[in-house]
């Protein structure tokens, strides 16, 4: 209990607690029977399901009248299934509530009315029985929103019918679990910095949890607002962006209930790892998970299927490893093709194409060619030249299909149709059969049936043969857009392109016209080719998508989010990310999404509080940023992070091993080690494996688990540690720009406990973080006992 609340205030709040949680238990009853009533329903119209259906098909009326009872049975079926799940959904988020009811209050005395009312604040609203007054208000109702916003005094929030304003008299946290109060705290504007620090000292866990307790007014801003077509958040590590974007998602799932389902939002989000990470935040919410891919996932979802697509944690290992005859000019296409300038570039090109030089391909039939590309050439240039490139398209495709059936009238009188059509299936011969006879019995002509059913047999065969042509110039295939996306990289001398090239222009034209050649895409040519694709063959616009959540937008280049407006026209976004955590080579020329350049119309948030780590971490880690004065610890204090420089990788493995032993016995239960690249963490878990319990995370991984990891520091981004060991900070592994910024994402992700391990001379950033604000040891042999000990 805290002091500032004596007995008789406490047991009056525990006693509203307990008239709470019955009036909760009393709505679980009647819920349940309901379920029951429900599930029983559900059982007996599946097994009476053909009992209960008029089944005749004798005649076209009775047909339709069968059809029309199925309809309705399995209509009823499925209201009856959908309230059940209603129902269900309903009961575990009452049997939530019976735990914690609530977990805040605000008095408010709205202006010129009498009394001021309690509003209790929960996961979800609970009415009293007789449904008229609210016991508890769900932390997304509109008058819920002043919790967050205001502290006592002058207050107001939006309603459907205007602005409301008043006054909090009381605002008050409560930690209540079980159905018992266990902490209650009178509160300013933060939000309990009492339970905050409770919550932020708890171990991390390997699924994200809910914020909607603490969430904080800045954050509040991101998760209830409405008017922004582009929302960008730039926050700083730890500031609680995935979890504003979440609580976003769980908030616009209940404003717009009537039009906004789960499936019409979709997240993207870093690594595999990272969607199981967030997957259980909205469940515990009581809402449905929205949509959620990498963006890898998405692009490859674009791309047919015998190309091979790198992943961009792959490029950033081409990057880190410094490596390779064409490395330069491989760095210099990443940012090239980062840029807006390269998708200026495109669009010329695809100007020049609606005048000339499409590749198309030859239409071929058992060997030869029945439509020849020159032909598809031809035609294609005499459409109408205003019209766009996938509509004149579309037009030359329905010439081909045209085309195609005068050929296939044709083919239909050769020998080679009567040899297929004995191989044709005996229920196409019972069909075509069948066909006729229906045929004969309504018009009642006579025919020479054996001629009849030979024509019959032939069409069939040589449409069934055309089938596939068919489909191909549906799908306008008859457009070769590699080749023509080739030729920008063969031919762009002849072109007419009016943009600043980068110097090794040449250079990367070979390297892409190469790659493209063996059907590989680069993670920098993906956009750009799929952008070019749609351009030519069309857009497949996904409208049914209302919302888009992009996490570590800094990570997105200026092309990447052009494509992605493209494919989701309608959808407003929700961009998050931090600037200092850009760890791919085309931030170097700030080309990210969250760098003031950004173009496109927005409102943008600043978060500058860190909440995850402990103070001594975020001093720690803001002093090696440019801009790191901005970002302001929370107030929570932990050890001083600690740095070991040694001379030799095996003194540092022996040291790292007692340390993490030494973690594990503080109780920590998350310890991450993290590496540079890939290379260095397969060799850090060869070290480790025989001597403490370890597991090695890939961009395979897609779950991980309470205990030791080894994670590249470009896996760990959007999660967190209790522990962090970083297992070489020397300045060999982190002295340019964007190993800063690894470096910076890799220390942030630690809670409790930051160590770091220098084999060498350690990063100068480290130079540049003031001597008190960590402890440095130095051991140089092996049998020297340093004073770390
Ligand atoms: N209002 C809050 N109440 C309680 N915990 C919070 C709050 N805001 C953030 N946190 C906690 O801080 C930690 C960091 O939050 P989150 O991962 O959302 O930050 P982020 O800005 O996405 O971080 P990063 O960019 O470093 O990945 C999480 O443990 C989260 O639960």
């Amino acid at each position: 209990m805290t002091e500032e609340h004596n007995d008789q205030e406490w047991q009056e709040e525990q006693q509203r607690v307990d008239e709470v949680v019955t009036e909760i238990k009393r709505k679980m009853d009647v819920l349940q029977s309901r379920a029951s009533t429900l599930k029983q329903d559900v059982i007996d119209i599946r097994k009476d399901f053909w009992e209960d259906v008029t089944v005749n098909i004798e005649e076209m009326d009775d047909k339709i009248e069968t059809e029309a009872s199925i309809k309705q049975q399995a209509e009823f079926l499925s209201e009856r299934e959908r309230s059940h799940g209603q129902v269900s959904e309903r009961l575990d988020i009452l049997s939530r509530l019976k735990d914690s009811p609530y977990f805040g209050r605000i008095n408010f005395k709205e202006e010129h009315q009498g009394a001021e009312q309690p509003i209790y604040i929960g996961l979800a609203s609970v009415l009293d029985k007789e449904e008229e007054e609210f016991l508890v208000y769900d932390w997304r109702a509109p008058i819920a929103s002043m919790y967050y916003d205001y502290p006592p005094g002058p207050a107001n929030y939006d309603t459907v019918q205007g602005n409301i304003s008043g006054e909090i008299t009381i605002k008050r946290q409560y930690l209540i679990r079980e159905g018992t109060l266990k902490g209650m705290f009178d509160t300013g504007l933060t939000i309990g910095d009492h339970l905050l620090q409770r919550v932020l000292g708890n171990q991390a866990s390997t699924q994200m949890k809910s914020i909607v307790s603490t969430i904080q007014r800045e954050q509040n801003q991101i998760i209830r607002n409405e008017r922004s077509n582009v929302l960008v958040v730039q926050g700083v590590a730890g500031s609680g962006k995935t979890s504003a974007a979440l609580q976003r998602v769980a908030y616009l799932l209940y404003r717009y209930r009537e039009t906004l389902s789960s499936e019409q939002i979709i997240l993207f989000s870093p690594n595999p790892l990272f969607n199981s990470y967030v997957a259980t935040v909205l469940p515990e919410l009581g809402e449905d998970n929205m949509q959620q891919m990498t963006f890898y996932q998405f692009l490859h979802m674009q791309l047919e299927d015998d190309f091979a697509l790198e992943t961009p944690f792959e490029q950033m290992e081409y990057y880190l490893r410094k490596e390779g005859d064409d490395y330069q000019t491989r760095v210099e296409a990443m940012q090239f093709k980062a840029s807006l300038s390269y998708k200026y570039l495109l669009d010329q090109y695809i100007e020049e194409l609606s005048q000339e030089g499409i590749v198309f391909r030859n239409i071929s039939f058992q060997g030869d060619v029945i439509i020849s590309k020159k032909a598809i050439e031809l035609y294609f240039y005499h459409t109408e030249p205003t019209l766009s490139i996938p509509d004149r398209l579309e037009k030359v495709a329905s010439w081909l299909l045209q085309q195609l059936k005068k050929v296939e009238k044709y083919e239909r009188d050769k020998d080679w149709v009567l040899d297929e059509s004995e191989l044709l299936d005996k229920d196409t011969f019972v069909d075509v059969h069948q066909t006729l006879q229906e045929e004969q019995r309504y018009t009642e002509e006579t025919f020479d049936d054996y001629d009849r059913e030979e024509a019959l047999l032939r069409k069939r065969v040589v449409a069934n043969k055309f089938k596939p042509l068919r489909i191909k110039i549906k799908k306008l295939a008859f457009v070769d857009t590699l080749k023509t996306f080739r030729k920008l990289f063969r031919d762009y001398q002849a072109l007419h392109l009016n943009t600043e090239l980068p110097d090794s222009w040449v250079d990367i034209c070979r390297l892409t016209e190469r790659n493209f050649k063996e059907k590989f895409v680069t993670w920098e040519d993906a956009p750009a080719y799929i952008y070019f694709q749609k351009s030519m063959l069309g857009f497949n616009q996904k409208r049914t998508i209302q919302h888009v959540f992009i996490d570590e937008a800094q990570d997105y280049s200026p092309f990447q989010f052009t494509l992605l407006k493209k494919m989701f026209p309608i959808s407003k976004m929700t961009m998050l990310g931090d600037i200092n955590q850009a760890i791919y080579a085309h931030a170097l020329k700030e080309e990210t999404m969250l760098s003031d350049k950004f173009e496109e119309k927005h409102e943008r948030i600043v978060l500058t509080r860190s909440y995850r780590s402990t103070r001594q971490i975020v001093l720690f880690t803001k002093s090696f940023m440019p801009n790191g004065n901005i970002i302001e610890p929370f107030e929570r204090d932990g050890d001083v992070p600690v740095l070991i420089e040694v001379d030799q990788p095996e003194i540092a493995m022996e040291k790292m091993i007692s340390r993490i032993n030494a973690f594990l016995d503080e109780g920590n239960e998350t310890i991450a080690i993290i590496g540079k690249t890939m290379e260095e963490c397969r060799l850090l878990y060869a070290m480790l494996k025989g001597r403490v319990s370890v597991s090695l995370l890939t961009q395979e991984t897609h779950i991980f688990n309470k205990g030791i990891v080894v994670i590249p520091a470009y896996l760990a981004k959007g999660i967190e540690f209790d522990a962090v060991v970083i297992a070489n900070a020397s300045d060999d592994n982190y002295h340019d720009e964007l190993e800063r910024n690894l470096f910076y994402t890799a220390c942030t992700r630690a809670m409790h406990q930051l160590v770091l391990y220098a084999v060498g001379k350690p990063s100068r950033f480290i130079d540049q973080i003031p001597s008190q604000q960590f402890k440095h040891y130095k051991i140089h042999q092996i049998t020297a006992r340093s004073n770390e000990e």
